[in-house]
């Protein structure tokens, strides 16, 4: 299809802040390894492609297009798409998503799946960095969204500019750009681009907010103008997980996958940094996606301050001297697995097997009678994985050393805080 009918040479002024966040783009990305284009055919990521081919400078670009399957144009987008890559001399593919009935809200599986294609896609390729063009109308749109939900600081502080999935960095160069800019970009060059009819469905929140934000202009609150905002706030945002991750070294000792936490330390935290290093624990601990309720959260805080036992999240908080441990409660642990597969939401045993992973529990202690020498508190041994035959535990390898079978955890307590 339609190559750049004129050079993207010789711009016009305001195409000069575009061209400078492209080329601010690749020369973020480390190294001179191929760069990733993640291009739906709308008018955004299209002109992305167009800016980023124009001051790529002989470094290497790769192009995917996800085919959702769910509108019957999307399959002739994409291959429109790799037209137009095509004419610029770069490598495209199309990505299928393969799916059943979506169960739930098939927006947010359709986005979780694009990313996951993404990832894969780039992985298997030795693409370290996939760019995407969320503009800066995107970052206020989800501004409003979490006004309208009265969201705190984690809900205002917009998308993040850049983040890794499935080892690959995913990079939004755009959104200190307006989309205006970047669909004038493409119309005034006459340049291929796909208006899908679901940016104006307004049974989509996200089309209500891009409405609001256009009465809003009248006002003078402008997407630029709310970006900032949001950017402003992630800020804040990312100082307070530093103090968080730095609090969660200094009160917080995790033992044999419970966490220790000592009660002087604990209370001396500002009340944000000593919820938020709950939540953070109570998440680490249960491999929930979502945090519980704060009337919740502040319980189980002033539990631990006051010394008294609480639950929370599939959590126990166990007072001791001194301080508390917070474990998991034996009858919310995920269900027996096989070796070597993933249990109860954080654990990985390796071994030679064959075996099934569940907790050592009772049963496994009366069978394990050193147990005791790994100076592990009973509770938290009850909850630490065990490697079963039937009723016969082969091996914990948590406390009893084991050459033959390894636990692991699928993230650090510690990494698990800086990254959330
Ligand atoms: N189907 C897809 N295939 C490849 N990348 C996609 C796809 N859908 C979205 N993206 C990437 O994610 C970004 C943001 O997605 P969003 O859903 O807001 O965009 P869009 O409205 O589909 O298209 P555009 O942002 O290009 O106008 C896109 O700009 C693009 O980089």
């Amino acid at each position: 299809m339609s190559a750049p009918d004129r050079p993207l040479g010789d711009p016009v002024l305001p195409d000069l802040d575009l061209i400078e966040s492209a080329r601010r783009a690749l020369s973020s990305i480390p190294g001179q390894g191929c760069v990733g284009l993640a291009v739906s055919g709308g008018g955004d990521s299209m002109a992305m492609l167009h800016l980023v081919a124009a001051v790529a400078e002989g470094r290497p670009l790769c192009v995917a297009t996800v085919d959702h399957g769910l509108r019957a144009a999307s399959a002739g987008e994409a291959a429109q798409v790799g037209q137009v890559c095509a004419g610029l001399g770069l490598p495209h593919e199309v990505l299928h998503w393969q799916h059943g009935v979506v169960a739930g809200n098939l927006m947010d599986a359709a986005r979780r799946a694009r990313y996951g294609l993404l990832a894969e896609w780039a992985q298997a390729r030795g693409i370290g960095a996939v760019l995407v063009a969320h503009t800066a109308d995107d970052q206020a749109e989800t501004l409003l969204l979490g006004l309208a939900r009265a969201a705190g600081l984690d809900g205002l502080s917009g998308m993040r500019p850049r983040w890794q999935q499935g080892g690959v960095w995913f990079h939004r160069p755009f959104l200190g750009v307006t989309r205006a800019a970047l669909r004038g970009f493409v119309q005034s060059r006459g340049l291929w681009f796909v208006d899908d009819p679901s940016n104006d469905d307004e049974g989509f929140d996200r089309v209500k907010m891009r409405r609001a934000l256009a009465g809003l202009g009248e006002v003078g609150i402008t997407a630029e103008g709310l970006a900032l905002v949001a950017r402003n706030l992630a800020a804040v945002q990312a100082d307070v997980r530093g103090l968080v991750a730095q609090a969660a070294a200094s009160v917080v000792v995790e033992r044999a996958g419970a966490l220790q936490i000592d009660r002087a330390g604990f209370a001396a935290l500002p009340d944000e940094v000593a919820r938020r290093l709950m939540q953070g624990a109570l998440l680490w601990l249960s491999g929930a996606t979502y945090p519980p309720r704060a009337d919740a959260l502040a319980r189980m805080v002033q539990a631990l301050r006051e010394g008294r036992a609480a639950t929370l999240w599939g959590c126990r908080l166990v007072p001791r001297a001194g301080g508390a441990l917070l474990l998991r409660e034996p009858r919310s642990l995920g269900p027996e697995v096989a070796l070597g597969a993933v249990w109860d939401r954080r654990w990985r045993v390796t071994g030679p097997g064959p075996g099934q992973v569940r907790a050592v529990g009772a049963e496994g202690l009366a069978q394990l009678p050193d147990w005791r020498a790994a100076g592990i508190a009973r509770a938290a041994a009850l909850v630490t994985p065990g490697v079963w035959h039937d009723a016969r535990l082969i091996a914990a390898p948590v406390l009893a050393p084991d050459e033959d079978y390894c636990a692991t955890f699928t993230a650090g307590f510690g990494l698990f805080l800086l990254s959330h």
